[in-house]
């Protein structure tokens, strides 16, 4: 591993496999069997991330950046190629991965900073910080399952704000929960970014955010590498391509 790097991607191939099934009747009158559909959502792509690094990640719909952050964060396994990373301290921030809906908010807080590889006595003495930064009152004791999606992404965002980790993996959320919370996740995030030791991966759609936020921008198209480089300069080639 190069020392000036905090992630290498190299050769990353992943492919989904969804299982087409036919119906018994069917099966049986056509002799069908199911079928596998292999879908290739992350193609031969290959960067580097400096440590101290805000590389921002753009792309259309369906272009492969959420599958490709949740490879790094280690959720996916690649088909082939390696990912290598310089701390084991990386944290995903993605709405939908992470919780065990039928525990409550307070017990998701242990188990993700345990995932995370805190103690318990780390997450316990920070539990009082996340709670308040999250701002859902008597719902941190209620299973998550009865949270809003705005409930839901300001405890996340919580965990991985007060949590602190080196590497930050952060997936569209940047604009969710209403207005004043969204302004205080922004101003965390700018705060945690100003650590010249974290390296941040950013996925959004939001030009403004990325222009404002990232040293680096990474465009994703249809699972394939297009482009890499100064934020204006890639930001300007894709929004012409999709005009
Ligand atoms: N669980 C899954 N099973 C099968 N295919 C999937 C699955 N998740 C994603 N895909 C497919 O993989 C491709 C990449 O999806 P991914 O979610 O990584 O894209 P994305 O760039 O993050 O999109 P978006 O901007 O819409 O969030 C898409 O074609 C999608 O349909």
């Amino acid at each position: 591993m190069d020392n000036n790097y905090a992630i290498q991607v190299k050769d990353l191939c992943i492919s989904y496999k969804c299982i087409q099934s036919f119906s018994i009747k069917k099966s049986l009158l056509q002799l069908k069997k199911s079928k596998v559909e292999v879908h290739e959502a992350v193609k031969n792509v290959s960067f580097n991330v400096k440590r101290g690094e805000i590389m921002g990640i753009i792309g259309k719909n369906g272009s492969g950046k959420s599958t490709m952050l949740r490879a790094i964060a280690g959720i996916f396994s690649a088909d082939s190629g390696t990912i290598e990373l310089e701390s084991e301290s990386v944290s995903l921030l993605s709405i939908g991965v992470g919780f065990q809906k039928k525990l409550t908010g307070r017990e998701n807080i242990m188990l993700s900073g345990m995932l995370l590889g805190f103690s318990e006595q780390q997450v316990k003495e920070k539990m009082q910080e996340i709670i308040a930064f999250a701002e859902i009152g008597k719902f941190i004791d209620l299973p998550v399952k009865t949270y809003s999606s705005g409930m839901y992404s300001k405890l996340a965002f919580a965990i991985t704000a007060i949590l602190e980790s080196d590497i930050m993996l952060i997936d569209e959320v940047l604009s969710v929960g209403d207005a004043k919370f969204k302004k205080k996740s922004y101003k965390k995030m700018k705060e945690l970014i100003s650590d010249s030791n974290r390296t941040v991966l950013i996925v959004s759609h939001s030009a403004d955010t990325l222009k404002e936020l990232c040293t680096s921008l990474l465009w994703l198209h249809e699972g394939e590498l297009k482009m890499q480089g100064e934020p204006a300069e890639v930001l300007a080639a894709y929004e012409e391509f999709m005009s």
